[in-house]
């Protein structure tokens, strides 16, 4: 057997830890896969005496990572602390500078750096991996940089937080509104430690721009991605979406247009029997289309120890074979920069409105509609509760700056009570 692939893994929380244990579990077998041991060298982390659950006597400590991204005796640096400033990116740096591949599971620092990290890590000739950041244990970066490699893409979308899956599924299974199943999240420990980058859609905006860059060849645009979280969606919504055949998931949506990249993540509804509708709790689901393969639908973990671990180690096992994929499937320097489309992909909405009991307030409805050049395609009014029925509407297509013109002239018709609810229906 060949000389073992040297790792230092810096961070050794859920994710670095988890790939310790799998080395020492089953190095035998990642070693007849790999055609070589994987070994790690060392490792860094804030706190050295922390019981991990797993034995640290046999690998050197750093306690600065950045150090340990400058060791010769590595062949890999493994990041795996997070942050996308900081720690994780002065390693990263100091690890291709020093020669070093580097495999990490950092997505928000790819999502802000990923262009600048990739063409270094061309220069210093070295891979930058990073299979573990988006949708964790779904092999879906090998799936788009290898597997798929010969398709043109044409659009790729995904739930791929799983927090906010979990919510969303939690609120309707239970009947349960968002502030309440946001502190039984947190109380389980499914929250990031800024919460705010799960449930304002970040995390999952993070994954979709570095899904979208290698799809559509361009360099990654996090900053283009319009993002809008789960805190609006309502118990309400949930049901009434429900009764017209559809599920609410806060739905990551990149594609090219005839007028640039379209990324979208926010809260659609999609059709209930979908493999996306029916998807469940804190699972992940991303959707792969191709010109040549049609549809491809990969399910999984996007989270957790070993579901991450996972990830990182087919990383390694595909640097310790030497195949070399760049960071992005394609060269760093040919990716073309971005042209951000929004609202060029017109689509049928759900809108749920309250109307007054009067004659002709659906009529003045429709007319609203009809003036926006908006149609329906169904509609559902329920029984009048204290002087006002909530109605439901399903549209035809329709572009977003339409719908917006419309319900900017709802109120005028003295028949809407509040502001109106309206989302995407997504056809997937
Ligand atoms: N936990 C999960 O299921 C997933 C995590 N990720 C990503 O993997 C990375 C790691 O996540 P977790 O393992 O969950 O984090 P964690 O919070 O459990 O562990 C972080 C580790 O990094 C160390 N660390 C942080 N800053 C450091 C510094 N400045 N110097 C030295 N050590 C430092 C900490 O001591 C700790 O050992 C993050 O980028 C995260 O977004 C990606 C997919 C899923
Ligand atoms: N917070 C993320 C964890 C992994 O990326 C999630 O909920 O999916
Ligand atoms: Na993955």
């Amino acid at each position: 057997m060949t000389a073992p692939l040297r790792i230092g893994i810096a961070g050794l929380g859920t994710v670095g830890a988890g790939v310790l244990r799998i080395l020492q579990a089953q190095g035998d077998l990642i070693a007849a896969r790999a055609g070589r041991p994987i070994e790690a060298v060392a490792v860094s982390a804030r706190d050295r005496a922390k019981d991990r659950g797993v034995p640290l006597d046999a690998h050197a400590w750093e306690a600065d990572p950045v150090a340990l991204a400058r060791r010769p005796d590595i062949d890999v640096f493994v990041e795996v602390m997070g942050g996308h400033e900081g720690a994780a990116k002065a390693a990263t740096e100091a690890a291709l500078a020093a020669g070093h591949d580097v495999v990490t599971a950092n997505k928000a620092m790819l999502a802000h750096h990923g262009q600048a990290l990739a063409l270094a890590a061309e220069e210093a000739g070295r891979v930058l991996r990073f299979e573990a950041a988006v949708a964790g244990g779904i092999p879906v970066i090998k799936a788009l940089t290898e597997g798929l490699a010969g398709n043109r893409m044409t659009r790729v979308m995904g739930v791929m937080n799983g927090t906010c899956n979990y919510i969303l599924t939690r609120m309707e299974e239970a009947g349960l509104p968002y502030a309440e199943v946001f502190e039984e999240a947190r109380q389980l420990g499914y929250l990031e430690a800024d919460p705010r980058l799960d449930v304002d859609g970040i995390d999952a905006g993070h994954k979709l721009s570095l899904l979208a860059a290698i799809a559509f060849g361009t360099q990654v645009a996090f900053d283009h991605v319009e993002l809008e979280g789960i805190g609006s969606v309502t118990i309400e919504d949930i049901r009434r979406a429900a009764d017209m055949g559809f599920k609410i998931k806060l739905l990551g949506v990149a594609q090219m247009t005839g007028r640039g990249l379209e990324q979208r993540m926010r809260p659609c509804l999609v059709p209930a029997t979908s493999p996306l509708g029916q998807l469940q709790g804190g699972t992940n689901m991303v959707v792969l289309e191709g010109d040549s393969v049609g549809q491809v639908v990969l399910r999984g973990a996007g989270a957790g120890a070993g579901p991450t671990a996972s990830a990182v180690l087919s990383d390694l096992i595909d640097i310790a074979r030497g195949n070399r994929v760049p960071t992005f499937g394609q060269p760093a320097a040919t990716l073309a920069r971005a042209r951000p489309a929004k609202g060029a992909v017109p689509a049928p909405h759900y809108l749920r409105l309250r109307l007054v009991d009067k004659p002709g307030a659906l009529a003045k409805v429709a007319r609203v509609l009809g003036d926006s050049g908006i149609s329906i395609d169904r509609m559902r009014q329920y029984g009048h509760e204290e002087g006002s029925a909530p109605v439901l509407i399903v549209t035809h297509k329709t572009t977003r700056a339409a719908l917006d013109e419309a319900l900017a002239a709802l109120p005028e018709t003295g028949v809407v009570e509040g502001a109106p609810v309206a989302i995407r229906i997504e056809a997937v």
